[in-house]
């Protein structure tokens, strides 16, 4: 009788195993891999794009960049698409999510002067795409805006909403007819917590007037791209029959203990650093998320929410197809335990919240992000509870490794395998999630990391004229689970990249 139940139990736990090895992505899941424009195509001046403010900020302030680089030259995508397209025909994937520099198209910014050979470079660059059945993904806006719309305000000033009208009318009229998904903005919350504080001339009167400045600049951000939704849906959908959204940048806040004023905190936090930008959206309430603003009233907070009108609320509600989350890591968020100011100036500043990561979570090139257990199904579930259960694709991904040759990038496989699982997770629970692009197909500008961090599948020589691009192992293994659709630990690449059948 114990010899039967004892080799039960093992027959159940090898099952178990197998099971969990051979789970599978359907075949209809779109794996794909990311970039933008400032981070990769060089080409800073050539051709008539205009100058924007990373041109700008990074000439003429290289202090605030690690190594004192810029997107000068980068990994020169503008001279090399095609070397790009290729190794995503390597990878085997369906879609390449990259984005379009306002500043090339529209040099001044304003859709009065269209530059051609901008509209050309991208033309290629979709018609190179479509050549070999990979899916462009659009993202209209990735932080790049043109340095004359800067000087008048940038999102600060309330005209920023028919400036982004009319680019994103220029987008969708010459590339709409093959680009069939488009993402309006990526990240407001960097936009409107982060990059806006890095930006413009007077950065230091930013900060003083943080508050005011992130809630008009969320407002300014939703309405913008809820007029370029509205615009697709009206005079571009039936003839191109695409679909729009936007990308929200979404760690996972994790209430550190089980203590109620933990979870509380968390989501504060949570609806803080991006519900001000997910609920206008995706919520059925619609403007800024209600409990949040009073839970800063609540504290004697300095800042009072300046909510939306009826109308602009029922303007912005509804307008995404599908929601884009770039998922990275998780914090553990504890009430009232706040010891030191945050160096990052945060809407959540007036309230008394300590975040850490937790203790044996391994830690990447970059402090703040690690790897956190099973954080996209935790995040993805919560916003599917919260947001009526949208349609979700995982629009960026990915690990930091320090500069270097770091093709076998085991903490990166290691990475991107945690992550599968946790793609599958929600699979498994029924959530919307159609597809995954990796960040980042090539190793690129890092921001203010300058090229101190990469995060490239492919390596980038940075020191050689042709920015020669070669595989990592990473690149290796998400081809193999690509191909497979499962995640095969057991495979070693040999390191030899070709392309398959197919592509
Ligand atoms: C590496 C990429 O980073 C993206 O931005 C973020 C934003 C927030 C987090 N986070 O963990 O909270 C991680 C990355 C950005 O969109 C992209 O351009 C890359 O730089």
């Amino acid at each position: 009788m114990k010899l039967v139940l004892v080799l039960s139990l093992v027959v159940a736990t090898c099952l178990g195993s197998t099971v969990r090895q051979q789970r599978r992505f359907p075949d209809d899941f779109i794996f794909g891999a990311a970039t933008s424009a400032y981070q990769i195509e060089g080409a800073w001046d050539e051709d008539g794009k205009g100058e924007n403010i990373f041109d700008y900020e990074n000439h003429n302030f290289p202090e605030i960049i690690v190594d004192g680089s810029n997107g000068d030259i980068a990994a020169d995508s503008y001279h090399n698409y095609k070397r790009d397209v290729e190794m995503l025909r390597e990878l085997g994937v369906d879609a390449y999510r990259f984005s379009i520099s306002w500043a090339r198209i529209l040099p001044t910014g304003f859709d009065d002067e269209v530059n051609p050979a901008g509209i050309a470079y991208y033309n290629n660059l979709i018609n190179e795409l479509l050549k070999y059945n990979i899916a462009p993904l659009v993202t209209i806006y990735h932080w790049d805006l043109p340095k004359t719309l800067q000087d008048l305000g940038g999102i600060l000033n309330p005209e920023f909403t028919d400036w982004f009208e009319d680019y994103a009318r220029v987008v969708f009229e010459n590339f709409g007819d093959r680009v069939k998904k488009f993402l309006t903005f990526n990240e407001p919350r960097e936009i409107c917590i982060v990059t806006l504080m890095d930006t413009g001339s007077d950065v230091k009167d930013k900060i003083n007037s943080k508050a005011v400045t992130t809630y008009s600049c969320a407002k300014h951000l939703v309405v913008a791209h809820a007029k370029a939704y509205r615009l697709y849906d009206q005079e571009f959908r039936a003839k191109q029959g695409g679909e729009c959204g936007i990308t929200i940048s979404v760690p996972w806040y994790e209430a550190g203990t089980d203590n109620p004023e933990d979870e509380v905190a968390a989501e504060l936090t949570r609806q803080g650093e991006w519900g001000l930008f997910a609920h206008p959206i995706f919520s059925a309430e619609g403007g800024f998320p209600k409990k949040f603003g009073e839970a800063l009233i609540e504290k004697n907070a300095s800042l009072v929410l300046a909510d939306f009108t009826e109308e602009e609320k029922a303007f912005v509600k509804g307008t995404a197809d599908f929601f884009g989350v770039n998922h990275y890591t998780a914090l553990l968020v504890y009430a009232n335990k706040k010891e030191i100011e945050s160096s990052m100036p945060s809407v959540l500043d007036e309230l008394d919240i300590l975040m850490e990561p937790g203790e044996n979570w391994p830690v990447s090139a970059s402090s703040s992000l690690t790897l956190a257990p099973d954080s996209i199904f935790k995040a993805l579930s919560h916003l599917r509870t919260l947001y009526n259960d949208p349609v979700f694709y995982i629009t960026e991904n990915g690990w930091p490794t320090d500069s270097g040759l770091d093709i076998i990038d085991n903490d990166r496989v290691r990475y991107y395998r945690a992550s599968m699982e946790s793609l599958l997770n929600c699979l498994d629970a029924g959530i919307r999630l159609k597809g995954y692009m990796a960040w980042s197909l090539m190793d690129n500008f890092e921001w203010t990391a300058g090229y101190t961090q990469r995060y490239g599948i492919y390596h980038v020589d940075f020191s050689d004229p042709a920015r020669t691009r070669t595989p990592k192992k990473s690149a290796f293994v998400y081809k193999h689970i690509i191909k497979h659709r499962y995640v095969d630990y057991e495979y070693e690449p040999d390191m030899i990249m070709t392309i398959d059948e197919g592509h």
